[in-house]
């Protein structure tokens, strides 16, 4: 198991904790990286970019000003790069980009809050590769994978930025010239948000509506050179900056930018799909229509893993802290028992370890679906992209919402401890919050997955053939329902019926309004709260039945107890949903109340189980204590010790009185002042 650089000795608390694991834990590791391959290889990076401890400050960035922050993190992003350059020079195509997901969970070890260079690799890289032809990779992506260029994606406007359509920058073609001429009307038009717009990057792909013989085709993209090379100056008919303090992302220097009539050559338009020739003719993609928001599709299919991620980091931390802790005297004459003893503990973490799974095996799940899209829209087959779309949009939003609030539940479960910045839990929340916002809101998504439901659901009326996800449509509108029997399977059919009550009763409700004279819109509006629980109902009933169809097949060779304890797992996600939703179960599944206080019972019996091996399952995440950046998550569980040396480490104690003492505190405390 991965140590910490400071080596102390191990709480005897965790000690007997790991004793008491009846499982071995490197074969979950195995499981929850994909296999001992991909372990070995990710312990390899993390050990190429940590063993020599490159990664620490020389003042803990909490103590840092603002811009102290950005320029340490600017340093340490091209001390990370250079470190792992030829681990990056590898990865030249879509099919490597697994490989960012180790060097993302790498970098949080450089990094508290996020680097200024995340937009480059997270966004920039992959949009060249998916929407620019084979000849513009080939000028593009040398520079961009050796660093030579740093650049981000300026979609976002001020007034604009769920409303894609609407955003107002102007890319007109001047065929004298064969340039475009990138504009910006006004103010709500000024491109805001991009990370590491505001001082770091050179170039950024920029999204504007595209015209040409004085036609409107709607947004493109077009790599747009910003800064000199050599000066970094903005170029001239550029106005850039930082956009100021946020709640979290604080060295991400996200930006605004405008332009006054600046031009790029006509080859900077990214021509994968539509191209402009050089006479200004048009030549539209003859596939699918939303091709260009092909980015975001597979930034909200990484973001699944990049908050699974986060959740086990969090209740990494939470779990071993919790064994570490001890509160209250519940009998008298006994020790106080360890927090993680308590049954409301034990709720309020175990479905963190087991969300963090179901996330991680429905992300790995997501990505291979993906990854065959993309290559049948290489053949020319985009039949398959609604669904993808309508996929990773509510997988998107539920995960980082779920994510969201397990996070700040971990944080409670910490008590007045997890409100410490050394704790590590404040940055990993502020952090996976804005997950819930960026790269399409979790309302808007979810909005757009009902939409495909909806469709779904009366292709199903008419009998006509509808996509794998939502395959039991076809039984719930030939009215087969499926008895309440509690077993795991019977759980992930009712969440199924659940959804699609949910869709009918959308699809019912627009009907009625539209017979009562609404216009469509009207009635979608009006009807927009039901749609998104449809959404939320179809999206548990995918993740859940992922997580069970995914564990079974990876554990097919496992130990015995790997197997048992992960299917306690998967059966505590089941159990807890089912709990939370016991009045849609009870609309539309055939469960009684004696049904429900069984469920109750069941899942209070799941987490007195998984109870002895909880600590097992959190070391399974194997997250070096470099990356988990907590007093109170490091693999030794030394928590007060290292909350003392964190509490040292304050500016206020390195000198005995502050100065304010004498201004302002003594001639108050004389009646002087
Ligand atoms: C030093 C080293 C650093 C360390 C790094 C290490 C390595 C890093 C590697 C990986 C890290 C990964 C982490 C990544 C983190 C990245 C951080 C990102 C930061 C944030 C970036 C952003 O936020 S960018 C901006 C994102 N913006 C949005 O998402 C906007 C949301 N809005 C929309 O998507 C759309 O406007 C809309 C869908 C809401 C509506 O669009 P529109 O009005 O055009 O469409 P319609 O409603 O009319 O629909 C028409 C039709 O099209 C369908 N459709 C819509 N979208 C899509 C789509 N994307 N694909 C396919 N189809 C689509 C829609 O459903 C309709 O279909 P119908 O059939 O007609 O119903
Ligand atoms: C930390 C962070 C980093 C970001 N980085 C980037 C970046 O690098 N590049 C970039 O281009 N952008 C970036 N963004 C911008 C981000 O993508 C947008 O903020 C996001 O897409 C939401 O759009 P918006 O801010 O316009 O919200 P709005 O659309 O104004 O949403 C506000 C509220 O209105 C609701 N709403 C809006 N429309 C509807 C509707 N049709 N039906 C019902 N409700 C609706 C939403 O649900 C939400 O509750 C970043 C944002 C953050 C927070």
């Amino acid at each position: 198991m991965s140590q910490n650089k400071t080596i102390m000795e191990v709480n005897q608390e965790l000690v007997k904790e790991r004793a008491k694991c009846n499982f071995n834990v490197l074969e979950v590791t195995h499981i929850l990286d994909g296999g001992e391959k991909n372990t070995l290889h990710r312990k390899k990076i993390e050990s190429i970019a940590l063993d020599e401890g490159a990664y620490k400050d020389p003042i803990p960035e909490e103590y840092l000003s603002p811009k102290e922050k950005y320029e340490n993190a600017v340093r340490k992003s091209c001390l990370f790069c250079k470190i792992v350059k030829n681990a990056l020079t590898e990865f030249t195509g879509l099919e490597h980009f697994s490989n960012f997901f180790v060097l993302r969970r790498t970098a949080d070890a450089f990094f508290k809050e996020i680097s200024p260079f995340l937009l480059h690799l997270g966004m920039f890289l992959p949009t060249i590769l998916g929407q620019c032809t084979t000849e513009q990779q080939a000028y593009w992506l040398p520079r961009v994978l050796d660093i030579q260029i740093i650049g981000t994606y300026a979609q976002t406007e001020l007034g604009h930025g769920t409303f894609i359509r609407g955003l107002e920058t102007t890319a007109t073609y001047d065929p004298e010239t064969e340039e475009f001429v990138l504009h910006s009307p006004t103010l709500t038009s000024y491109k805001w948000w991009a990370g590491g717009l505001g001082k770091t990057v050179n170039y950024c792909i920029v999204v504007a509506q595209l015209y040409t013989k004085g036609v409107c085709h709607g947004t493109h993209l077009f790599i747009v050179q910003i800064r000199d090379e050599e000066t970094h100056m903005p170029l001239p008919g550029i106005k850039v900056g930082e956009i100021g303090a946020k709640m979290g992302f604080n060295t991400a220097d996200n930006g605004y930018l405008a332009f006054d009539h600046y031009r790029i050559p006509r080859q900077n338009m990214m021509m994968k799909n539509a191209q402009v020739l050089k006479d200004g003719t048009y030549v539209k993609p003859d596939s699918h229509g939303k091709l260009t928001y092909g980015t975001m599709v597979l930034v909200r299919v990484i973001l699944v893993n990049e908050v699974a991620f986060n959740l086990a980091k969090a209740c990494t931390i939470a779990t071993r802290y919790s064994a570490v802790r001890r509160q209250s005297q519940p009998k008298p004459n006994e020790p106080e028992p360890q927090i993680l003893d308590y049954t409301t503990q034990q709720h309020k973490l175990f479905i963190c370890i087991a969300t963090a799974h179901a996330l991680q095996l429905a992300s790995a799940w997501l990505w291979k679906t993906f990854n065959a899209v993309m290559s049948d829209m290489k053949k020319g087959n985009t039949d398959s992209l609604p669904e993808l779309h309508a996929l990773s949009s509510c997988l998107k939003a539920l995960s980082t919402s779920d994510v969201t609030s397990l996070i700040e539940q971990c944080r409670y479960s910490c008590g007045g401890h997890g409100y410490m910045l050394c704790s590590g839990l404040p940055n990993i929340y502020s952090f996976v919050t804005a997950t819930r916002t960026y790269e399409g809101d979790y309302t808007i998504l979810l909005l757009q997955t009902a939409r495909f439901l909806v469709k779904a659901y009366e292709q199903a009326e008419a009998g006509t053939p509808v996509t794998p996800t939502v395959l039991y449509l076809i039984e719930f509108v030939s009215g087969k329902r499926t008895p309440w029997d509690g077993s795991p399977e019977g759980i992930i059919k009712s969440f199924q019926e659940i959804a699609a009550g949910n869709i009918s009763s959308c699809v019912k409700s627009i009907r009625n309004r539209m017979s009562s004279g609404l216009s469509f819109e009207d009635a979608w509006e009006l009807t927009t709260i039901q749609l998104v629980g449809a959404a939320e109902a179809h999206c548990r009933a995918v993740i859940s039945d992922t997580y069970k169809k995914e564990i079974a097949r990876i554990t097919a060779s496992s130990s015995t107890n790997v197997k048992i304890v992960m299917e306690q797992l998967v059966n505590l996600y089941l159990h807890y949903w089912a709990l939370n939703r016991t009045g849609d179960l009870l609309r539309y599944s055939s469960i009684s109340g004696e049904d429900v206080a069984n469920l109750q019972m069941k899942y209070e019996e799941l987490l007195t189980l998984i109870r002895p091996n909880a600590v097992g399952l959190v070391d399974a995440f194997d997250l070096r204590d470099e990356i988990l950046h907590s007093a109170l998550g490091s693999y030794d569980g030394q928590v007060y010790k290292r909350l003392f040396a964190e509490a040292l480490k304050s500016p206020l104690n390195q000198e005995p009185v502050n100065e304010t003492f004498h201004k302002y505190l003594k001639p108050t405390m004389q009646g002087k002042l």
